[in-house]
């Protein structure tokens, strides 16, 4: 049976009308313009401009040079930075999110134009409140993404110069799920960094002092939450970035007090369930096993990698009918030092979970491979190329179709390039990855790459938690998310045997997620908006919808 008739999602499917026919039920004011003769007169014309900017745009040989080009423009004219990339997603999220945004985190200090944002340091505490009270946009700020800039994508420890991550995802946010731009706060914590690079970079942004203690970082960050919430008080919080532990820690400490989410751990997870409950079902349909039978090898135990793993229980207890216990016995880690196994010394808290007690120590990839006979690999690990053609061919004997998903980013540190992937399975490997890739051609077809990002996600699910002016996230808030992805592919995309839809249906998209998240927090009793319970699902959905902010080009 197909995994969305055992959930029974097809009756919260809701008809309503297309997003494109829905009229705006707030008024979103129309860019204002310079004064009359203070513009060459055929720029009166917005859709010649719209082909002038990509064609500018497309005339920059490098990436971050048209990431630079995007982010002077985001300055210069919002609404038609909104209009390029809303109408070429495809072309422009790699640009202003991943893979480029990495690059322009590691060039921060020295590309660095103008300010944006809101930069906290260390020695900010005790009077976080005060520099908070500074942004110009207080009333309106519903949405920040948070980073102390430890971990960037798979790049390590870039300090300060993490900001472009927070301003990137907010974009997304933007353009995704029509979050209104002023209503977006990008924050980047500086406690110091370890990275002696910048230490050393005389450009360096940030403090010049290596990162504060665990004690420091726990004063400064319970001062820093509760002064956002007394500024910012209908403001939710996206965590970004922190290292591993710091990741785990902070969602644990915050989570039942404030609305925040961490989407490395919770984002990931979701958009990683979604597409993996797709493949399954196209690798259990190749191969005649039930969806019982999946089994999941991990490469890499960082907080994506653990929280996809949480988030990954849900597909075998949910679909599968496992009950939780014979759901953790499917998944297995590997890390550094070879499979995680519980008798390891000093395992670190949060590799406990999954560490197992019924293997060996085994530490090469083909040899666990051989050992744990996995139907899926994923890898998290940053290790670049991790998934030798050793490695797909093993996962290929063992199945008609081999679940591959190397999702480290940047693209620079994925674990298998699509085309290898897809030669060297002879065509066979259902594949998403975390950083795009283009399609390719293998045996007379077209493959296509499913991206398997947070963007699919964390859009929708800020979007939805902001309407409903929830109090918390839930874990069940992020598997409705989840699951409203998984269901939003088209008849047309399932035959192309797609697992993500297409990144250009992301603002429907998040309609879909939006409503679910909405329903879950009220099903939750965590929503603050009431007057939602009363309405049907075409009426929320197209209440959503009209919430929604677009480029006025
Ligand atoms: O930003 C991305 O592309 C995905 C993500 O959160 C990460 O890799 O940390
Ligand atoms: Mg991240």
């Amino acid at each position: 049976m197909h995994w969305l008739n055992i959930v029974h999602l097809a009756q919260r499917r809701p008809s309503s009308p297309s997003y494109a026919n829905v009229p705006p039920l707030d008024a979103h004011p129309a860019p204002s313009r310079p004064a009359h003769g203070l513009e060459p007169p055929a720029l009166a014309n917005p859709g010649v401009h719209y082909q002038r900017c990509l064609a500018q745009l497309r005339s920059k040989d490098k990436a971050i040079e048209r990431n630079i080009y995007l982010q002077q423009l985001k300055h210069a004219d919002e609404h038609m930075f909104y209009k390029l990339v809303v109408e070429n997603m495809a072309e422009l999220t790699p640009l202003i999110y991943t893979p480029t945004v990495g690059d322009a985190c590691l060039q921060f200090s020295a590309n660095y134009r103008r300010p944006e944002g809101m930069f906290i340091s260390i020695k900010d505490k005790g009077k976080i409140g005060q520099v908070l009270r500074n942004w110009p946009r207080r009333e309106d700020a519903r949405i920040s993404v948070v980073t102390d800039g430890s971990r960037i994508l798979g790049l390590g420890d870039l300090g300060v110069n993490g900001m472009p991550i927070s301003i990137g995802k907010l974009s997304l946010y933007v353009a995704g799920a029509g979050i209104r731009p002023a209503s977006t706060l990008p924050i980047c914590l500086d406690l110091g960094t370890n990275n002696t690079k910048f230490l050393e970079d005389p450009l360096y942004l940030g403090l010049r002092q290596k990162r504060v203690s665990d004690k420091e970082m726990d004063e400064f960050m319970d001062e820093f939450m509760r002064e956002m919430r007394a500024t910012f008080p209908k403001l939710l919080i996206q965590f970004e970035d922190f290292s591993t532990d710091h990741a785990f820690h902070y969602l644990d400490r915050f989570r039942h007090q404030y609305p925040l989410f961490n989407d490395d751990i919770q984002g990931t997870g979701a958009v990683v369930l979604s597409g993996f409950l797709n493949a399954a079902q196209l690798s259990s349909e190749a191969s005649g096993r039930p969806l019982s039978d999946h089994r999941i090898l991990f490469l890499g135990s960082g907080s994506a990698g653990v929280g996809v793993g949480m988030q990954l229980m849900s597909f075998f207890t949910l679909v599968a009918g496992l009950s939780p216990e014979e759901a953790r016995s499917r998944i297995y880690y590997i890390d550094s030092q070879g499979l995680i196994t519980a008798d390891r010394p000093g395992l670190a808290e949060h590799k406990k979970f999954f560490a197992r007690t019924d293997c060996p120590p085994l530490k090469d990839l083909v040899d666990i491979i051989g050992y744990v006979k996995p139907t899926a690999l994923l890898g998290l690990s940053t290790i670049k190329n991790a998934f030798t053609r050793d490695v797909i061919e093993a996962m290929t004997a063992l199945n008609e179709r081999p679940i591959v998903f190397p999702l480290s980013n940047p693209v620079a540190l994925s674990e298998c390039e699509f085309g290898d992937a897809v030669s060297w399975s002879g065509g066979r490997v259902i594949f998403a990855s975390g950083s795009p890739f283009a399609p390719v051609t293998y045996g007379g077809q077209e493959h296509v790459a499913g991206q398997g990002n947070n963007m699919y996600v964390f859009p929708g699910l800020g979007l939805g938690a902001i309407l409903a002016r929830v109090s918390s996230i839930t874990d069940s808030m992020v598997e409705a998310a989840s699951l409203a992805l998984a269901h939003s592919l088209t008849p047309d995309e399932r035959a192309a045997g797609l697992i993500y839809p297409r990144l250009e249906r992301i603002r429907e998209i998040s309609v879909g997620i939006a409503a679910g998240v909405v329903r879950e927090a009220q099903k939750r009793g965590v929503d603050g908006h009431k007057a939602l319970r009363a309405m049907s699902e075409p009426e929320l959905r197209t209440w959503v919808e009209g919430k929604m902010w677009s480029p006025m080009i």
